[in-house]
């Protein structure tokens, strides 16, 4: 039997989701793109067998249809699906970073024997583009699917089925409660990341210092800063009733730093770090995707020529895949830190190990 996918902006998240399908049995993956060179992109970049600008080309025949654009385009295609005659029986989902506008604008559409299911995995990074995609994004990440009432088990199976590719972990999400809940997990972090960097980056005006001296802390809190300003845009303004009463709640929580400070409450301050650290220490811990994609160690090091040999020798030695390595040039002058990342917790946890006994020291 042949399944043919038809993936809709073959960037980050819908390359990814090609590579994951891409040589599986019976499987063709077609890529639409919006202009020709990023056809072309697609093909030379591997990532599906096929690629067209023609979205009748893409979608004619097609058992799976995955839109892949930034939010604020997936109104316009999913309606121009909807005048075109597609295979009976189709799935057509999406993976945007917001679920009740399309859930909602798809209800209204008449489909005859085609069927919605809102779809958002929760991984992703601040990279765009297909250069960025890789087929283990999805890895023990959640993928968030909202089918809408009345639809066929039949259906929703046959969607759960081929996402198994991806070894995501599917959960069934109400759209409005998955637009409150990922507002305040995925938008509102976004927002201040930004909000914070350019706070810095005003300072830094007076006195580049500023730059200079960011070190780990500012870098951890930020990655996300540096994510594309069209797709946080579409998604900042899709669920901006949200995102309203939540940056009214985060006003309510800065006043009362402010209010620790002006009243010296240390009591208030440890107060606030301590119930912080209790719920952050609950997260799922190195799970791939929504919060890293990579199992990650931090080192010192100590400026000496040949460091990242004597390190890289010593992990070769023992057998441990090592997945990246980079400097992070804190301060000039003295040790550095090396970020090293491993695909699998394992590997990290032997590194671990392995640098201990070299005397490095590490943090997590
Ligand atoms: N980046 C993440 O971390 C993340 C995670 C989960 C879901 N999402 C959602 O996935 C979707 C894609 O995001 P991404 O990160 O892969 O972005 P991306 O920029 O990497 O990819 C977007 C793709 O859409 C195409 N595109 C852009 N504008 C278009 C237009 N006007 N018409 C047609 N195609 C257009 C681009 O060429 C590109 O192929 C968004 O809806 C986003 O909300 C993103
Ligand atoms: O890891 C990142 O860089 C992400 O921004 C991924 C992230 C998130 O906020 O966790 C971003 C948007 C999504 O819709 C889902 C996941």
């Amino acid at each position: 039997m042949s399944t043919k996918i038809a993936i809709f902006g073959v960037g980050l998240i819908g390359g990814s989701l090609a590579l994951c399908f891409k040589g599986k049995p019976g499987i063709t993956v077609v890529g639409h793109a919006h202009r020709p060179a990023s056809a072309e992109k697609y093909i030379n970049h591997g990532v599906v067998d096929h690629a067209t600008i023609s979205i009748k080309e893409a979608a004619m025949d097609a058992d799976f249809i995955f839109l892949c654009v930034p939010v604020g385009n997936l109104d316009e295609y999913l309606t121009k699906l909807s005048q075109i005659p597609l295979k009976k029986g189709c799935v057509i989902t999406d993976v945007g970073s917001t679920k009740a506008s399309i859930t909602a604008a798809a209800e209204k559409l008449e489909f005859k024997d085609v069927y919605f299911i809102g779809g958002h995995p929760m991984a992703g990074s601040e990279r765009s583009g297909v250069e960025a995609a890789t087929p283990l994004l999805f890895e023990n990440a959640y993928y968030v699917l909202t089918p809408p009432p009345g639809l066929p088990d039949k259906v929703y199976e046959s969607l759960v089925l081929l996402l198994a590719y991806t070894r995501a972990k599917i959960v069934k999400v109400d759209p409005i409660e998955h637009d409150r809940i990922v507002g305040a997990i995925s938008h509102l972090p976004h927002i201040i990341a930004v909000a914070l960097v350019n706070q810095v980056c005003d300072y830094n005006e007076t006195n580049p210092l500023y730059r200079r001296l960011a070190a780990g802390g500012f870098r951890d809190i930020t990655r996300i800063a540096s994510s594309d300003p069209i797709i946080w845009r579409d998604i900042l303004l899709n669920n901006r009733g949200v995102m309203l009463q939540m940056l009214s709640d985060w006003n309510k929580g800065i006043s009362e730093f402010i209010a620790m400070l002006e009243t010296e409450d240390g009591e208030g301050i440890t107060g606030a770090f301590a119930k912080a650290n209790d719920f952050r220490s609950e997260l799922p811990e190195h799970r791939k995707g929504m919060i890293s994609s990579t199992f990650d160690l931090y080192i010192d090091v100590p400026d000496h020529p040949g460091i990242i040999g004597k390190i890289t020798t010593r992990l070769g030695e023992n057998d441990i895949n090592l997945s990246n390595i980079q400097i992070i040039e804190s301060r000039e002058d003295v040790p550095g830190i090396m970020k090293l990342s491993f695909r699998q917790e394992e590997d990290m946890e032997r590194a671990k190990k392995v640098l201990q006994n070299m005397d490095y020291s590490i943090s997590l």
